[in-house]
């Protein structure tokens, strides 16, 4: 058990991307060498699928933002040398701690078909695609979200617990990579206008302020152009020991 638990802690690190954890590692994720991301880790026993490559459901305005962000993970320099840009492109799996830990299979939390929630559906572009890009220096992370008919609430338009949902990632993935293990314990949403089926939203997380254990995240949801209010949230993350998981809470 031991055991388990430090190879989940290292886990919650390795998505962390911390430094101290670089070191650490002998065979570092591919994500730690690479700002696109697109090489896995030699010793993954099965090769996990990158939800948050583009893939033919995407439309122009996903794929554009997408191009738009990717585009700065990785700059030239005038002597023509790559070099590290202001976004890092974050990859996202169906079963995230069993790859963030190598391929280890943690029974004791992991059922085996437990699945991330909102990357639990095989046909492309039915409900959840997104993907996440996280500015470190600006501790900003944006999510682009094109939400699938399976998504709808009021006819023709997105669910609010959908776009509940796609809040608490971003701003999960968010308070995760600034501060580790975390868990909402708040999330305070205002829906301003509905959001279309089938289209793609700006999901835009910031660093309000961290006091001890507390994470405070504001996020916004506008339309591409941002010139569309569509909901506006603040989220409170607690620091958590994962042995909390364990037990069940
Ligand atoms: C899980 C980690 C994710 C990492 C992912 C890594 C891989 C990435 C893969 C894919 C990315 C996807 C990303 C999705 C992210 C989704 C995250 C979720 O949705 S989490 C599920 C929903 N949340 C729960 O189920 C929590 C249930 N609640 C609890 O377990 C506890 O209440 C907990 C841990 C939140 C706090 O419990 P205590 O015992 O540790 O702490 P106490 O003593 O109660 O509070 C500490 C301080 O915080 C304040 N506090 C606690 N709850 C509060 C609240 N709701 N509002 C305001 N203040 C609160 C208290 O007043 C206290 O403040 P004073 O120290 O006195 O100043």
């Amino acid at each position: 058990m031991a055991g388990s638990l430090g190879r989940l802690f290292r886990g919650f690190q390795s998505f962390t991307s911390l430094p101290a954890t670089r070191a650490q590692l002998s065979h570092p994720p591919a994500f730690f060498s690479s700002r696109t991301m697109v090489t896995l880790p030699s010793f993954l026993s099965s090769k996990p699928r990158d939800f948050s490559l583009p893939n033919s459901s995407w439309g122009p305005e996903m794929l554009r933002l997408y191009e738009l962000y990717n585009s700065q993970c990785e700059v030239e320099t005038e002597g023509g040398e790559k070099q590290e840009g202001s976004w890092q492109r974050l990859p996202s799996y169906n079963r995230s701690l069993k790859f963030a830990t190598g391929g280890v299979y943690l029974s004791k939390i992991i059922q085996s078909k437990a699945r991330l929630f909102t990357r639990n559906i095989r046909e492309q572009g039915a409900a959840f695609e997104y993907v996440l890009f996280n500015n470190k220096e600006e501790q900003r992370c944006v999510g682009i979200f094109q939400a699938g008919h399976l998504l709808e609430g009021p006819p023709g338009h997105v669910h609010g617990g959908a776009i509940a949902t796609m809040i608490d990632t971003v701003t999960g993935t968010h308070a995760t990579i600034l501060s580790g293990p975390v868990m909402t314990a708040n999330l305070n949403i205002n829906y301003r206008s509905p959001i279309p089926l089938g289209s793609t939203v700006l999901i835009e997380s910031s660093l309000d302020t961290k006091e001890g254990r507390k994470t405070f995240i504001s996020c916004k949801v506008t339309s591409t152009d941002s010139s569309k209010l569509h909901t506006e949230s603040t989220a409170l993350f607690l620091s958590i020991n994962v042995s909390h998981l364990l037990r069940g809470g």
